[in-house]
C-alpha cells in the first residue's frame, strides 16, 4: 500500500494582530514589515495552547472524512512548540479524540516538520497502517520576545492536518529529505537551562527565539532550491503548485526565479498569517482544498517543501 492525502483541516486562534497593532508596542512599521516579508496580519492564541488547536484540526478531519477515531493508526504532530516535552501534543489529541488504536508521538523538525512528518506517515502506511494524521500546531506567540522587533513581527499561531489513508496507487512519487546540524545556531528556541543543585551555574538559558536571518535566507536560495530540483527534476513544467513553507514572501520570489518557474505556481498566504512553522504547508493547502484551487484525488502534481530550523529540509513530489 501507499499513502495518500484523503482529507485536511485548518485552525488558526480567533485574535488577529495587525502590522499597526504590533508598531504600536514595537519600534516598527506596517510598511517595513510588508516590504520585508509580505506579511500584513497573524493569529496569535489568547486561551489556548498547541494542542488545543490540533484537537480541534483532528476532530475536523474525522468529521469531514466520516471515518471514526478508533479508525486511526497513527497520530503525529509536527511542532517545536508544545505544550509539554511529555505528554505529546499527539497523545494530547490521541485521548481526546478517543482514537485508542493509535501511536502518537511528535515530531521535531521545526519548520520542515509537516514535510517530515508526511514522509514518516508513509512508511507506516506502506507497512501496513490504513489511516493516520499528520498535524502541524505552533504557538510560537510564547517562544518569542516581544521586545524584539526583528524576529516578533515574522511568526503567528495556527494548526493544520491532513488524514493519510491507504491506496494501491503511489501517490507520493518522489521525496528528498535533508538536515545540517553543523548550522544548528542559525535557528534556536526554547533553550531550558538546568538548575539542579550539581549543575554548574554556568549556564543561562536562551528560552527566546533567536535566528540569524541572513545564514537562513542564504541556506534557503542555496541548499532548498538545489532540493527542489533534485526531487522535481526535468517535470518542472508538469508541476501544478509548489506549496512552499511560508516564512518570507521575497524568499519565495527569489527561488521561483532561480528555478525559472513562473511565480504564479508558488501558492502564498504568508500575508494573513506571518511564518507559522510545521502548520504553514498544511494550512496553505486546506485553503487551496477549500479555494478550488487544489482536488484531492485530481491527479494534479503538487510539491511540498520545508525548511528552517535544525537546520532541516526536504521537498517531496505528489500526485493528488
Ligand atoms: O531585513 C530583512 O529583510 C529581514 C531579513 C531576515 N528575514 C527572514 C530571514 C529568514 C526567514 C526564515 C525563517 C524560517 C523559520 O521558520 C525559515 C526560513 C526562512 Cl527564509 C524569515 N525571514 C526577515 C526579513
Amino acid at each position: 500500500n501507499f499513502g495518500k492525502i484523503s482529507c485536511t483541516a485548518r485552525y488558526l486562534p480567533e485574535k488577529v494582530v495587525t502590522n499597526d497593532d504590533l508598531a504600536k508596542i514595537l519600534a516598527t512599521s506596517d510598511e517595513w514589515i510588508r516590504s520585508r516579508t509580505g506579511i500584513e496580519k497573524r493569529h496569535v492564541v489568547t486561551d489556548e495552547n498547541t494542542s488545543d488547536m490540533c484537537i480541534k484540526v483532528a476532530q475536523q478531519l474525522i468529521r469531514k472524512s466520516g471515518i471514526n477515531a478508533e479508525q486511526l493508526d497513527f497520530i503525529l504532530v509536527a511542532t517545536m512548540s508544545p505544550d509539554y516535552t511529555t505528554p505529546s501534543v499527539a497523545c494530547q489529541v490521541q485521548g481526546v479524540i478517543g482514537a485508542k488504536q493509535a501511536i502518537a508521538f511528535d515530531i521535531s523538525a521545526a519548520c520542515s516538520g509537516f514535510v517530515y512528518g508526511l514522509s514518516v506517515a508513509e512508511k507506516f502506511i506502506r507497512t501496513g497502517s490504513q489511516y493516520g494524521l499528520v498535524i502541524g500546531g505552533e504557538t510560537f506567540s510564547k517562544l518569542l520576545d516581544w521586545q524584539d522587533r526583528s524576529t516578533a513581527v515574522l511568526f503567528g499561531d495556527g494548526a493544520a492536518g491532513i488524514l493519510v489513508e491507504a491506496q494501491d496507487t503511489p501517490s507520493i512519487l518522489r521525496e528528498k529529505l535533508a538536515a545540517d546540524g553543523i548550522r544548528n545556531q542559525s535557528l534556536t528556541a526554547g533553550f531550558q537551562a538546568n538548575k539542579s543543585p550539581f549543575f554548574d551555574e554556568k549556564s543561562e538559558s536562551s528560552y527566546y527565539l533567536k535566528m540569524i536571518g541572513r545564514d537562513i535566507f542564504d541556506f534557503a536560495l542555496r541548499d532548498v532550491v538545489s532540493n527542489i530540483q533534485e526531487v522535481v527534476g526535468e517535470e518542472k513544467e508538469s508541476i501544478d503548485y509548489f506549496l512552499l513553507h511560508q516564512a518570507n514572501e521575497r524568499i519565495i520570489e527569489k527561488i521561483s526565479k532561480k528555478l525559472k518557474v513562473p511565480r504564479e505556481k508558488f501558492l502564498t498566504n504568508m500575508s494573513n498569517y506571518g511564518n507559522t512553522s510545521a502548520a504553514s504547508i498544511p494550512i496553505l493547502l486546506d485553503e487551496a482544498v477549500e479555494n478550488g484551487k487544489i482536488q484531492l484525488g485530481s491527479n494534479q502534481k503538487i510539491v511540498f517543501t520545508g525548511y528552517g530550523g535544525g537546520l532541516t529540509w526536504g521537498s517531496m513530489l505528489l500526485t493528488l
